[in-house]
């Protein structure tokens, strides 16, 4: 995109890296900003990397690499990658490390770039992981992290994107909040695991794009063999009407999609179920 296309693009290509994770943090970051320049390579405007693409994700990893946003050797060099390639880039999430009245809080955080190297947002996840299911997994995130206390949202041409991380996308109030500031496309780095993955991974994604009528991207680290965590992978776009428009499968893969606001516009006009709501019968939070 030129500078005045920029400003008004209806229509992006997104690339969603669904990149290996491995315990090497240096490996990850110059893994990561190879994928970029490639998607770059395929005249993608907006690229997407998972939900800790530093580290493995895992409460006992996050200390280890938790860093300062935006001052943190990640953030500067996804700051880099979207410089030099000249995209949007929204970096997945890292660990993030923050001093808050003087105690230090760990975050799991995602943060966008412009194409001018510039951070855009950044998004602390909002509700965390904490899960049980005896015999195949928990995982209790609030042992080592704080949740985030705000919604992001950023501007990208004429596109308001709604940002949230993995386990945000079982919230639908968050999507129909993110409808209602005017968001069309919606993004979610994201690792669920091969208990929760099978079944909710495409439900979720499908029934957020349909419930808010926007597009809706989810992006996971590739699956990883004698990993701690195993990742679904499964990395998708779906569009406003439900339908899939990329998929990975396990492994390592750049996927891609042309996005148009146009579908959105219609799809909105035709089923217009957001003027149809009886708020006076039910109501989420008013924006
Ligand atoms: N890892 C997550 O945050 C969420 C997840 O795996 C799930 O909801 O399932």
């Amino acid at each position: 995109m030129n500078t005045a296309s920029k400003i008004m693009a209806r229509t992006l290509k997104l690339a969603l890296i669904q990149m290996e994770v491995s315990a090497v943090k240096a490996e990850n970051l110059m893994r990561a900003m190879s994928l970029v320049g490639e998607a770059k390579k395929q005249n993608a405007d907006v690229v997407v990397l998972p939900e800790c693409f530093n580290s493995p994700y895992g409460t006992k990893h996050f200390e280890p690499n938790a860093e300062e946003v935006p001052t943190g050797q990640s953030c500067t060099s996804l700051s880099d990658a979207a410089k030099t390639n000249k995209l949007h880039l929204i970096g997945g999430s890292i660990p993030e490390r923050l001093v808050d009245n003087g105690t230090a809080k760990l975050f799991n955080t995602s943060t966008v770039w412009s194409p001018e190297g510039t951070l855009m947002a950044k998004h602390q996840k909002v509700h965390l992981f904490d899960i049980d299911i005896p015999g195949k997994i928990t995982f209790k995130e609030s042992e080592t992290l704080s949740p985030g206390r705000g919604l992001t949202t950023f501007d990208i041409g004429s596109w308001k994107v709604g940002l949230g991380i993995c386990y945000d996308l079982r919230f639908n109030e968050m999507a129909t909040i993110y409808r209602k500031m005017g968001c069309s496309l919606l993004l979610y780095p994201g690792a669920f695991n091969m208990t929760t993955g099978p079944l909710h991974w495409e439900l979720l994604i499908r029934a957020r794009a349909v419930d808010t009528q926007c597009y809706v991207a989810a992006i996971a680290p590739a699956r990883t063999k004698g990993a701690g965590y195993q990742s679904y992978g499964n990395s998708m776009l779906v569009d406003p009407w439900g339908k899939i428009l990329c998929r990975a499968d396990a492994d390592e893969e750049i996927i891609y999609a042309d996005i148009d606001l146009s579908t959105v516009e219609e799809f909105r006009q035709q089923i217009p179920v957001y003027s149809q709501r009886r708020t006076d019968l039910y109501d989420t939070v008013e924006k």
